[in-house]
């Protein structure tokens, strides 16, 4: 059956475009609607977009027609079922996953399709369960060998993706005839890498999740093998490039250590400046295959619509009352206060210079009841504590993708009409610099009054 749709696109420029300038002119998201007769009733969001150097670039969203509902419709059992194994999804119905976010609606097909892509979505949509998904779709759970590696920028975030990514190779109830369950292996800084190494020899994982600095390691000492990755996965991209050590060591793995051939590469995160620089460094640099798609949803609006952001103007000594009596008017059930330097408040930190194992405890028990944490940027990227209601700029974050990340990390309920919020504490002349932020990443701030 054809379905017939308006869909939008965010066309991508030629490479002409690119290579003719290095200060891109282009405008960010030049929007044409095109009306196209649909020939996939299954796959209706991917348009892949042939440039003139004949690279696949990007397709955007369906909004308001006929066929909109019967996709809304389709559970992740529809869209996965015959790709992604069975029990995987029976696990993820179980632990709650039935119907996909927005965001896993359009990545899924694009992601079962074996294209390399680029998923650049809103925080919070989704993202780490559209791409395992994939790994699970592509590894082979009879074979003991590491043949799907996430790469991650902080041990925080990597225990996170381990844990979803064991909760969905968990066997799920009744599920006795599967022989063998996949194993994953968390590699991450600060973990007890000599007993992995034992592991690795004994008794490949089939999926490795791991920070760049152990990764490195492993791969120096000969003890973990990647020619048999088919997907490889780099979550917070523009994050580990902003490193020069690792992106220096990213770079090397990228090219180095795995064909493009062999894998399928996904790149994720929910800001990636510059998109069209680089993907045009993807394909350069072999880092991904010519026919790369970007999905870049959302990009009218990069931070959750029911995301309120406020301001607060205070001279700098009236930061602390001020946070003070924010928190007694708002009574947040679960807040995390962002600071600029590590001991700017005197309350139990989530900071670098915390040990490994304490960090852990830490965050474990937060889990376990509502909380107030005062972190620095580490707890900004990828993670995932869903009861989060109120975020509180201590200090305003340095650029507008840090508080795009900040922000994000409330409104983690993909299906939720709450309010969450964000409240930024500022001095009168840092006005203009949150101005910034709010033109950039597109959205309203409001002053709240004593
Ligand atoms: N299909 C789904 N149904 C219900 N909840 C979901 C679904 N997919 C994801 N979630 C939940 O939504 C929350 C956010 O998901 P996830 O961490 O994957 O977001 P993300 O896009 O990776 O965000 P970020 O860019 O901040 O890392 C998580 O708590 C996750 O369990």
């Amino acid at each position: 059956m054809l379905a017939s749709t308006t869909m939008s696109f965010t066309m991508a420029p030629s490479w002409s475009q690119i290579l003719s300038t290095s200060q891109f002119t282009f405008p960010e998201n030049p929007t044409t609607k095109l009306p196209i007769r649909f020939p996939y009733e299954r796959w209706p969001f991917h348009f892949p977009i042939r440039t003139s150097r004949g690279l696949c670039l990007a397709a955007l969203s369906c909004r308001g027609t006929s066929a909109d509902a019967a996709v809304e419709a389709l559970t992740l059992q529809d869209i996965c079922g015959g790709k992604v194994p069975q029990h995987i999804l029976k696990r993820a119905e179980e632990v709650g996953y039935v119907m996909p976010t927005d965001i896993q609606r359009q990545f899924l097909p694009v992601l079962l399709s074996g294209k390399d892509c680029v998923l650049h979505a809103q925080t919070g949509s989704g993202k780490t369960l559209a791409y395992l998904l994939l790994i699970f779709s592509a590894i082979n759970f009879q074979r003991s060998a590491v043949q799907a590696l996430v790469i991650v920028p902080t041990r925080e975030l990597g225990m996170q993706v381990t844990k979803v990514a064991r909760i969905l190779a968990a066997k799920s109830t009744g599920a006795h005839h599967i022989q063998k369950s996949c194993t994953i292996m968390a590699l991450l800084d600060g973990g007890m890498l000599k007993r992995h190494k034992s592991w690795l020899k004994a008794e490949p994982p089939e999926v490795v999740i791991a920070t760049i600095a152990s990764l490195t390691q492993m791969i120096e000492r000969h003890v973990l093998k990647l020619d048999s990755v088919r997907v490889l996965v780099v979550d917070e991209v523009d994050f580990i490039f902003n490193s020069s050590k690792q992106a220096h060591a990213l770079r090397k793995l990228l090219t180095a250590h795995l064909t493009i051939k062999c894998r399928q590469t996904v790149f994720a995160s929910a800001s990636i400046p510059q998109h069209h620089r680089f993907l045009y460094d993807c394909v350069q640099h072999k880092w991904t295959k010519n026919d790369v798609v970007h999905i870049h949803a959302n990009s009218v609006e990069p931070m959750p619509s029911n995301l309120y952001h406020n301001f607060l103007i205070c001279r700098k000594e009236e930061r602390l009352s001020s946070l003070l009596y924010l928190l007694r008017r708002d009574v947040p059930r679960s807040s995390i206060i962002f600071v600029a330097e590590q001991g700017d408040l005197e309350i139990a930190l989530l900071e670098e210079d915390v040990n490994f194992n304490a960090r852990a405890t830490l965050l474990s028990d937060i889990r376990e009841t509502g909380f107030l944490l005062v972190a620095t940027d580490l707890a900004s990227r990828g993670f995932d504590l869903p009861q989060t209601t109120h975020i509180y700029n201590f200090h305003l974050p340095r650029t507008a993708v840090d508080y795009l990340h900040r922000a994000g990390r409330t409104a983690r309920l993909p299906f939720s009409t709450q309010r969450f919020s964000v409240t930024s504490l500022i001095q009168p002349e840092e006005r203009f610099v949150l101005q910034r932020f709010e033109n950039e990443l597109m959205f309203r701030c409001i002053e709240v009054v004593l």
